[in-house]
């Protein structure tokens, strides 16, 4: 599966943390981020992460344009609810491509936690599998 794992400065402790604590889950999977949250989680976990530009730069775009084209299968985003972002408008894009397409995201570390078990666990549809179902 093909997860992407996203997170604002204030909160790449909680993704580095919840990463660590979920990494015997991860390994088996496809990881993608945008560049800062890449590069921290493959430094504090040791995963092997696709990285993309980072957030402000078109990093929540590139993914944004994976989900549309059902290239993702979980998204997990830890977003800071506490601090304005300059790129807001790319933000929403990208949990809006979610709900669009029916693709599960999970906004902080209690929801992700349970969405990985619900991966492990095999709830989570392949978006390979249900492709053609969004049009
Ligand atoms: O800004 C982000 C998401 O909106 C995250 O980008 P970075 O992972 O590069 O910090």
């Amino acid at each position: 599966m093909n997860i992407a794992l996203i997170a604002h400065d204030q909160k790449k402790q909680d993704m580095v943390t919840f990463t660590i604590e979920a990494k015997e889950i991860l390994k088996d999977h496809k990881l993608y981020a945008t560049g800062t949250t890449g590069k921290r989680i493959t430094e504090a976990a040791n995963l092997d992460v696709t990285r993309f530009l980072s957030g402000p730069l078109g990093g929540d775009q590139q993914i944004g344009s994976l989900v549309a084209s059902n290239d993702i299968d979980l998204v997990i985003f830890f977003r800071d609810p506490l601090m304005a972002q300059p790129h807001e408008p790319d933000i929403s894009a990208l949990l809006r491509l979610c709900d669009v397409h029916n693709v599960p995201a999970a906004t902080n570390p209690v929801s992700a936690r349970v969405m990985i078990k619900a991966l492990h666990e095999g709830l989570i549809p392949s978006r390979q599998d249900i492709a053609g179902g969004a049009e």
